[in-house]
């Protein structure tokens, strides 16, 4: 399968990087990194070891391929989607492996070309030309409205034979609202108290993180999608034993002083919530805050364009 990856990051670069041990594969990134793999190729280190040679590009002009997997941060979703979708690239299929809700986004670009996606491998780029996987996890992929799915089964297949660990769902809806209603309880409350992923399992911080995943998961109900709340909030509890010691991603962003997903994750619950007439008072509280975090460190655009 020939794979390009837009947005070679951590994530990106890990799963390209796999990928390339028996697939064509283009990594679409940013300077130094992209030189360095043109110039060393790309070293894979924590839980795998390999040293492979893929594709490296900053521009998707000119470019094929059969999938296209989208790694970007949620906030560069719709560039993504622009250059995905312009007239000089030729794309079979497009997979987002993101946090957050961006497959609406790249459906209204790129059309029923669009699977969903989620990852749970753990990614860090340590260096240009080097990235660490923090854990092996598992990819899911299938469509995004649900149900069984020749495509997905392929791209499963392909990701397989590399030696990733891939499923294809028929319950993809479910799943990204499960995981999405999770980083909600998770992402934002470890952001913004300082903790690691362990500290919400005790209250106070662990009420407020089941309030959150407790919305997000009506919102999920008035989507159509069957996630009961006790539901989330068990995964909730789940993933924070098992990520206990993790610093969650949004954590990391604000500590490094970063544009978060936040919007993609809490402000995505509110907006759907809204849109059901559901009121999601949790969420909206820990967007708004994180929001103004970013706007006094001037990491938001100042039209307030959540997407930009
Ligand atoms: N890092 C991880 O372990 C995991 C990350 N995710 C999700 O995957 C997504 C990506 O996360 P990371 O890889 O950690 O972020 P990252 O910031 O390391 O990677 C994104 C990359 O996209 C590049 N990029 C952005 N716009 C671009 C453009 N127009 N052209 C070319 N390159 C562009 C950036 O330069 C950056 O290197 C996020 O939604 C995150 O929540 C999901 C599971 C695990
Ligand atoms: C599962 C969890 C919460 C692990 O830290 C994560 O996805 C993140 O940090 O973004």
């Amino acid at each position: 399968m020939d794979v390009l990856v837009f947005g070679a990051g951590a994530l990106g670069s890990l799963v390209g990087g796999l990928l390339a041990r028996e697939h064509a594969v283009t990594l679409v990134g940013r300077d130094p990194h992209v030189g360095r793999i043109r110039e060393d190729g790309l070293r894979i280190s924590g839980e795998f070891d390999a040293h492979v040679g893929p594709e490296a590009a900053s521009e998707v002009d000119g470019l094929s391929a059969d999938l296209a997997l989208v790694t970007v941060k949620a906030y560069d979703t719709a560039a993504a989607a622009a250059a995905l979708s312009g007239e000089g690239v030729d794309i079979d299929l497009v997979c987002s492996l993101q946090n957050g809700l961006t497959e609406g986004e790249l459906r209204a670009a790129l059309g029923d070309r669009v699977l969903a996606g989620t990852a749970t491998y753990g990614a860090e780029l340590v260096d240009p030309g080097r990235v660490r996987c923090t854990g092996v996890g598992r990819v899911h992929v299938g469509e995004l409205d649900g149900g069984e799915s020749d495509r997905a089964e392929r791209v499963a297949a392909a990701f397989r034979e590399a030696g990733l660990d891939c499923e294809a769902d028929p319950g993809m809806p479910r799943r990204r609202w499960e995981k999405l209603a999770v980083n909600a309880g998770i992402n934002a409350v470890s952001a913004l108290a300082r903790v690691r992923n362990g500290a919400l399992a005790e209250p106070p911080a662990a009420d407020v993180a089941e309030r959150a995943t407790r919305e997000a998961a009506r919102v999920a109900r008035a989507e159509g999608v069957d996630l009961t709340g006790g539901d989330a909030r068990a995964a909730l509890r789940t993933v924070v034993g098992e990520t206990a010691g993790n610093r969650s991603s949004m954590f990391q962003d604000v500590r490094a002083e970063r544009r978060t997903e936040v919007d993609a994750i809490n402000g995505a619950v509110v907006e759907r919530g809204r849109k059901h007439g559901l009121e999601t008072p949790t969420n909206r509280t820990l967007a708004e805050l994180l929001g103004a975090w970013e706007t006094a460190r001037g990491l938001r655009p100042a039209d307030g364009d959540r997407n930009r």
